[in-house]
């Protein structure tokens, strides 16, 4: 076990992150990116004699004992196929994709059968500390012992470990990340039809609509393949981000045709379905924490809004008949955050009434809302029809409109996470 090597096929952000804590706590690594990348990597990493950097996968299967795939989702087929049968006799794999199904297949089709297979998945981006955040472990096709070396060496991420099964993995995932995106994703998309930047309306600044726009620009600001791939592939994102889009289009139209008392029985029936059990509980999120971190000039009085996307989101969970709060296990920093604001808007009854109010009265927002719908709805198309490229171009062009902004954003940003979450974290 001391003596035990780690391979890493894939040295983009989350393959370096590893490389790194793993390589810290005394463990040997191996790792390749493609090969065009060798020079570069052996470069960056020459400082560090605890990280091997090899030409290739085949180099990195054959040496090493427990081996992570650290690569796209969409390509997790193609490199486990080129680089499966040569893993070592009995070695470990697994893979850090953010979707299970499809990397599961690709490992029971391409290994050999004496390789045990236990995956994870690191609940978090590259930039965000592992220390508290849920790190999901799935012993697929393994021995106890295999798990409990993949276990220990994990361990040094300091992270709150969760067992679950591939499939369970996905269900959940689908919610707590998927849809979550789908509803940022589309904020973004609406604002940049209107030709908004959201930080300069006085409506869309302080309290949840800070939390909207800097997790907005932080899923704008980084790579589309993380976003597509879990969305595209998770065999259960599809229908979860589906009823999304659904939720939202129906609540616009109950909102168009002014149906005050649809609209009322159906978000109280959904807040009540959802929040039941959490009355009781403390906010996830607090005021003074909601209103520091602003892009923009705070208005000296709040600006009201309708919030179709929150309404949207806990109409969406009570349809699928979803406690958010059992999600938490697999809770990413971003889910956390959405789920706060939520939670926040219903457990405010006077809010809440406002809200409505809004949302029936008052016509200022319906442009706004109807580009939000549109995006909902087109975010679901392209993912239903397995759309990678459809799914790239859009992204890539809305990315480009904010992208001025995300250097200042992703401060604020990390700043904002960093702070809201010391208190979420482990909740
Ligand atoms: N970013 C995040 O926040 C998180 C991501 N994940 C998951 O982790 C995985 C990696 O994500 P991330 O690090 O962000 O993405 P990156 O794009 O930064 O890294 C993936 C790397 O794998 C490389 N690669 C592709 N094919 C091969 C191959 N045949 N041999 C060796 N390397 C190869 C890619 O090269 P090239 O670019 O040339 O294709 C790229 O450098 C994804 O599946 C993602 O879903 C999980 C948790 C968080
Ligand atoms: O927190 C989020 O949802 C992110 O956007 C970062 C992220 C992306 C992919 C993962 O598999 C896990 C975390």
């Amino acid at each position: 076990m001391a003596n035990m090597s780690v391979g890493i096929i894939g040295m983009g952000d989350m393959g370096k992150m590893y490389a790194r804590r793993i390589s810290e706590a005394g463990w040997l690594i191996n790792a390749c990116d493609t090969p065009d990348k060798f020079e570069e990597l052996k470069e960056e990493f020459k400082a560090n004699e605890n990280i091997r950097i090899l030409p290739n996968g085949h180099l990195v299967s054959r040496s090493s004992d427990y081996i992570i795939y650290s690569v796209e989702a969409e390509n997790i087929d193609r490199v486990v196929a080129e680089y499966g049968p040569s893993t070592k006799l009995n070695a470990i794999v697994g893979g850090q994709t953010s979707c299970k199904a499809p990397e599961i297949a690709a490992l029971e089709k391409h290994l050999p059968p004496d390789v045990h297979i236990v995956s994870c998945h690191s609940l978090h981006g590259p930039g965000v500390n592992p220390k508290g955040q849920p790190l999901v472990l799935i012993k697929h096709r393994a021995s106890q012992e295999s798990f409990d070396r993949v276990e220990r060496i994990l361990s040094c991420l300091q992270s709150k470990h969760v067992y679950l099964t591939a499939n369970e993995h996905d269900r959940i995932t689908a919610d707590t990340q998927a849809v979550t995106h789908a509803a940022f994703l589309s904020m973004g998309g609406a604002w940049a039809a209107n030709r908004q930047f959201p930080w300069e309306i006085a409506r869309y600044i302080g309290g949840i609509e800070n939390i909207k726009i800097n997790v907005m620009m932080r899923i704008y600001s980084n790579k589309w393949h993380v976003y597509a791939g879990l969305a595209i592939m998770n065999p259960s994102a599809k229908e979860q981000i589906r009823q999304y889009a659904t939720s939202v289009t129906e609540l616009f139209k109950l909102m168009l045709a002014g149906n005050r008392d649809e609209f009322t029985r159906r978000i109280k029936y959904a807040g009540e379905r959802v929040f039941k059990g959490s009355e009781n509980q403390d906010l996830l999120l607090r005021d003074d924490v909601l209103d520091r971190f602003s892009l923009g000039e705070l208005p000296p009085e709040r600006v009201k809004n309708n919030h179709l996307s929150l309404l949207a989101m806990v109409d969406c969970w009570s349809q699928l008949g979803i406690v958010p709060y059992h999600h938490m296990i697999c809770s990413t920093p971003l889910f956390r955050l959405w789920l706060g604001i939520t939670e926040y808007l219903f457990k405010k009854p006077d809010l809440l009434e406002e809200v409505i109010d809004t949302a029936i009265n008052d016509n200022t927002f319906r442009s706004d809302d109807l580009e939000f719908t549109f995006a909902a709805r087109d975010w679901s198309e392209r993912v239903s029809l397995g759309n990678f490229d459809g799914y790239r171009k859009k992204f890539e062009e809305i990315q480009q409109y904010f992208a001025p902004r995300f250097p200042e954003a992703t401060a604020l940003g990390n700043e904002m996470i960093e702070t809201i979450l010391e208190k979420t974290v482990g909740s």
